[in-house]
Formats: structure tokens, sequence, C-alpha cells
């Protein structure tokens, strides 16, 4: 499953991490998570620890996208058969269904054949009725993937929209409260737009805290997030956005554009939403993998965020009084982290969070520690590379590490240190995963003396 994995080097501290992520990656795939929350028994469909009887509608439908939204129509399709009616999802990473249509989208930036498929997505939204039972099938990614431009905002707009605010530093939250308000889709619109049908949603969640108005923009979840908030986050960062955005975003912030719709909103009232898979399925499976090889697991925390290359430097700061005091778990240790960091763009090269946060850690990693990070999905930020895999012998010139820190360009550097991580997309997408194998003072004292 991990790429490249003859490529890099083979030792044992690599070879536990590489284990862990591969592991952790698996066991969040929709084959896995679906057939554990999603059954059939008779006409009794049951979703996590809710029934509906499917005797009461005419059409089981599957509508939804992100990133992995094709794998779960799949692992529906898998428990379901021809149960299912027709549906339509909107991805990147396609794989083949019997009744339900994949379209192709972009991510992370919006496209002309993501528009389009967007367009079907909403059509086929627009056919359901009370006799409906929709599945949403809603994965991380799906911001960008379902893209609807709202008004007489263009797509164009949208995607300089995308760029700042990707470049810009803000979280997910923020960013998801731009797009939601320049969107005819997220942010409950889906489900004004399939009022009165049955709306079942089953999402993975990438999103720290698992808000379901955050997750793929929340097409079907109820939205607090106003006009206001949106203006609120353009300023704080300073974004420069398209003269139709602005104009948008400030005409709804006078009340001239309808809000999107909120938790005492009616057409949630036949909507349920349905998390079956977050990033602590990812590290609890991990954890397992790492005690398996012998090593004490620590599970730090799902909700890791902030500017990459300052949360490496916090992580490695634990891992340090880890390999020094046994604290607070002694070694053969493996620390565990999960959440979404971001990196503030100022330079123009080609990199990813995971891979700034590997660069980083590795400036200052002593012998004994390595260090895995990768986005789960697969692609960290725009390159095709998963994230990074680093230890005390990837840094041999600091200057030129930071540097390439500096331009945001730590994609070649770490390609030539062999130090990249690459799956392709994994099928799933549940945030970041970060690994640190951190050996027993004596097997690091022997690896270094080895050189
Ligand atoms: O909004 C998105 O598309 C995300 O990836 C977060 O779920």
């Amino acid at each position: 499953m991990i790429g490249n994995r003859t490529q890099l080097a083979t030792t044992d501290a690599r070879d536990v991490a590489l284990a862990c992520l591969e592991a952790g990656i698996d066991a969040g795939h929709p084959r896995r998570v679906i057939h554990e929350a999603v059954a059939l028994e008779g006409d009794t469909l049951h979703v996590a620890d809710t029934t509906y009887d499917l005797g009461a509608y005419d059409d089981l439908v599957v509508l939804g996208g992100g990133n992995a939204a094709a794998h779960v129509a799949a692992a529906l399709e898998a428990v379901l058969g021809d149960r299912i009616d027709r549906g339509v999802v909107v991805t990147d990473d396609p794989t083949d269904l019997e009744s339900v249509t994949v379209c192709v989208g972009d991510h992370p930036v919006p496209s002309e054949r993501g528009v389009e498929g967007t367009r079907r997505l909403l059509e086929a939204a627009d056919a359901a009725d009370e006799r409906t039972l929709v599945l949403a099938a809603i994965t991380g990614g799906g911001s960008a993937l379902m893209a609807a431009p709202a008004g007489d905002i263009s797509l164009a707009d949208l995607q300089a929209t995308t760029d700042a605010l990707l470049e810009s530093g803000a979280d997910i939250h923020e960013i998801n409260a731009v797009r939601k308000h320049c969107s005819a889709l997220k942010g409950g619109q889906l489900a004004r737009r399939l009022a009165p049908a049955t709306v079942v949603g089953v999402l993975l969640s990438d999103v720290v805290g698992n808000d379901l108005s955050v997750i793929a923009s929340g097409p079907v979840a109820p939205d607090e997030s106003t006009f206001d908030d949106a203006l609120t986050v353009i300023d704080r960062y300073e974004i420069d956005v398209p003269v139709a955005v602005a104009n948008r975003l400030e005409r709804g912030s006078t009340g001239a554009i309808p809000e999107t719709p909120g938790s005492d909103d009616p057409v949630f009232d036949r909507v349920s939403n349905h998390i079956v898979a977050d990033g602590m399925t990812v590290l609890e499976v991990a954890s397992e993998v790492a005690a398996e090889r012998g090593y004490e697991p620590l599970v730090l925390s799902t909700r890791m965020r902030g500017e990459a290359r300052e949360s490496a430097t916090t992580h490695v700061a634990i891992a340090e009084e880890v390999l020094a005091t046994g604290t607070p778990v002694s070694p053969p240790a493996v620390l565990l982290s999960g959440g979404e960091t971001t990196v503030t763009v100022t330079g123009d090269g080609t990199g990813g969070p995971n891979q700034e946060f590997a660069t980083s850690a590795a400036c200052s990693l002593e012998g004994g520690i390595t260090v895995a990070a990768v986005d789960t999905d697969g692609i960290d930020g725009a390159s095709d590379a998963a994230g990074g895999i680093v230890d005390d012998g990837t840094v041999d010139d600091p200057k030129h590490a930071q540097d390439a820190l500096a331009a945001n360009d730590v994609f070649p550097y770490l390609d030539k240190r062999n130090a990249l991580v690459k799956t392709g997309p994994t099928g799933t997408n549940l945030n970041d995963l970060r690994v640190f194998v951190i050996e027993e003072p004596a097997a690091a004292d022997r690896c270094s003396d080895d050189e």
C-alpha cells in the first residue's frame, strides 16, 4: 500500500513507522468502516445505532462527494446491492460502481469538471421527494470537489478565492465559513434542495473535533456560520478576493441574500448525520501495530493543529523528553498524533503541511528518533506525495533545509534525500497521521556507532 517502500531506508524504526502508517490508513478505508457501521436486515437499514425502514420509501439514492466518496459508495453498494436505485458522487479518487454515477472533479482547487459533476448531483437531488431515502456520502475534500458557485460568482472567482484561502494560514473552520457563503450547495443547502426527502449522512471526518458543518462544508448539516463570519476571515487574513465574491459577502451581510440554514430550520427535520470514521479510527490501529512490534504506543492527540513547522518543534520536544527521561513513556515507544496542521505560504515552491512538518522536525532530530508524517488521503498539499519520513541523518545541511522551508519548497528537498512517502490516493481521508518511533537509548547508540 505504501508506495516507494523499497526506495526508503530499511532500518527497523523506518519499517515500524511505515507499518503504522499503512495499517492506520487501511483501518480508515470505507470498505472497512462502512461494513462496521452499515447493515441491511430484510427491509431494515442500520446506520450506526439508527434504523430506517426501507419499506417506507420508493427510492434509495446515494449522493455526495469528497476524496473518498466513490469508495464510500462502493462499500454501500457492497452492503445494499440492488436496493440502491441510483446516485451521483463527485470525487478525485474514482472507482467502478454499479448503480451510482461517479463524476470526476478536482481537489484542492475546484475545476470545470467538478462544477459539471456537481450540476449532475444537484439535478439528482432535485428529483428526490418525500418517498426518497438519500444516503449522503460525505468526506473531506468535498468542498473543492462539489463546486457550485452561487449567484454571480464564476468558477475562476471560486478558484482564485480557494487558492488565496489555502495559502492564508486560515484553519478549515475559517476557510469553510467563506466557501459555504460562496456556494449553492454547502452549509446545509444540499439538505434544503433535498427536503422533504429523508437524508442519512454517512461521513468520514477529516476535521478536528468532527464539526458536521465543516466536514466538506456540511452540505447536509445545519450551519451557524454567517456572511459576517466569512467577511471576518477575509479581513483577518487580508485575503484579496475577486469582486464578485466580495460583493456577495457584503450583500449577504446586509441580509439581501438568505443565510445558510441553521439548526432550527425545518429542512433538517428528516436529516440525520453519522460519522463512521475519524482520526481516532486511524490512530487506534496504528497504536496496535506499534504495540505488536514491541513499542509502547502513546496517542498524543487527534486534534493537533497550527503551523506545521511549529507543531513539529513541539512534537520533537516531547520525543526528546521520552528519549532523555522516559516521560511520559519509556522507549522503545511510538508517539502518534492526528489533526491537521496548516502552512502559511509565502514562497512559490512545492510541498505540503506534512512535508514541512517532517522537514522542520528533521532539522533538530537526535539519533534514535524517526518521524513519519502523512495526509491519510495520500495527497499532501498540492504535491503527489502523502508526506515525509525522516531521521537524524536526513538533514545534512540545516541551512539548505531552512531555505527550502522559507521557499515552501520542501518536496524537492525531501525527494533528493529519499525521504518522501508516496501512497497515491488511498481511498480514505481522515486527516493527518504522524508517527514518532523512539528507540531505546542503547539501540540508538548502537546505530550511531555503526555508522
Ligand atoms: O472541506 C473540505 O473539503 C475538507 O477537506 C474538510 O472536510
